[in-house]
């Protein structure tokens, strides 16, 4: 067995009084893809913020290359990240750079390459995303799915060992939405990093993670490999697979009088 790059050992966190996710344990191995699905508001996101150290546990560790977060000082935080790639929802650009100096914002800031070694590292990373010969052109003159592959050259630009994606299909046409789907899984064997995606979708991390995470209530309900949550017979997945309006996470807002009450009928 490969070691844990990313471990929850039960962890919970809440903001102020109110809890957000309990009882977190789950690990990800080194140069594996994990998908973090579950509905809305059920703490994928800060499940994310946690793996970056931006929040920290009240109970529990997030140990990433086996180091409890808690315990990194501010330079060590700082180092951390350097090797982490985020990509947000939706990767904004800077809309003043072109693409070629989008790309090249994270080799300028972090690295003292040379502006020779800077240019070939660019045209690499616009290779690997299928967009060598753009790099000349403004944000606004990109398509959404060019703009999300142009992101993602960006987030890669300094190889990092740790991914993590949130929401990175938000907004894209199907077609679109397959090519980015196919991008991060090979980026993610390519470069050998471990990966953390939260999505909506389940179709794409099926087919693209090593592993699911599934998170109702701020509780893992199911971890596993894609083949096993599909097998699963459990109605809050079979509503999150087949998109269900209604099941076990309710359709309507549980009210206190029924629409006969309101309506004096
Ligand atoms: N900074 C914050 N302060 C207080 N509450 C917060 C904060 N950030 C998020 N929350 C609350 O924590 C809960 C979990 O939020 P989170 O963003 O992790 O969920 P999510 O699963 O990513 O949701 P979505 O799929 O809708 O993005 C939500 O109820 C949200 O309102």
């Amino acid at each position: 067995m490969s070691t844990p790059f990313i471990e929850m050992k039960d962890v919970a966190f809440a903001y102020g009084e109110r809890p957000i996710l309990s009882n977190i344990n789950f690990h990800v191995e080194q140069g594996r893809f994990a998908a973090i699905m579950g509905g809305s508001g059920s703490g994928k996101t800060t499940l994310l913020r946690l793996i970056t150290g931006q929040i920290h546990p009240q109970q529990g560790e997030v140990r990433v290359n086996g180091r409890n977060l808690a315990a990194f000082s501010r330079e060590e935080l700082h180092e951390h990240r350097r090797h982490m790639g985020v990509l947000f929802q939706f990767g904004a650009l800077f809309t003043d750079l072109s693409v070629f100096d989008n790309v090249a914002f994270p080799l300028r800031e972090h690295t003292r390459l040379p502006e020779d070694m800077i240019r070939d590292l660019v045209l690499l990373k616009l290779n690997a995303v299928g967009l060598r010969g753009v790099e000349s052109l403004m944000p606004a003159e990109l398509s959404g799915g060019m703009a999300r592959r142009v992101a993602l050259a960006r987030t890669i630009a300094l190889d990092p060992e740790l991914m993590l994606y949130d929401e990175p299909f938000t907004g894209l046409d199907p077609i679109s939405l397959g090519v980015i789907a196919s991008l991060v899984r090979r980026v993610n064997k390519a470069l050998r990093a471990t990966s953390v995606m939260v999505t909506h979708d389940i179709t794409q991390s099926l087919e693209i993670a090593d592993q699911v995470i599934f998170l109702a209530h701020g509780e893992i309900l199911f971890s596993g490999s894609p083949t096993e949550m599909r097998q699963l017979d459990s109605p809050w997945i079979n509503q999150f697979i087949h998109g269900k309006a209604d099941g076990p996470v309710a359709f309507r807002y549980p009210a206190a009088t029924t629409l006969q009450q309101d309506l004096h009928l």
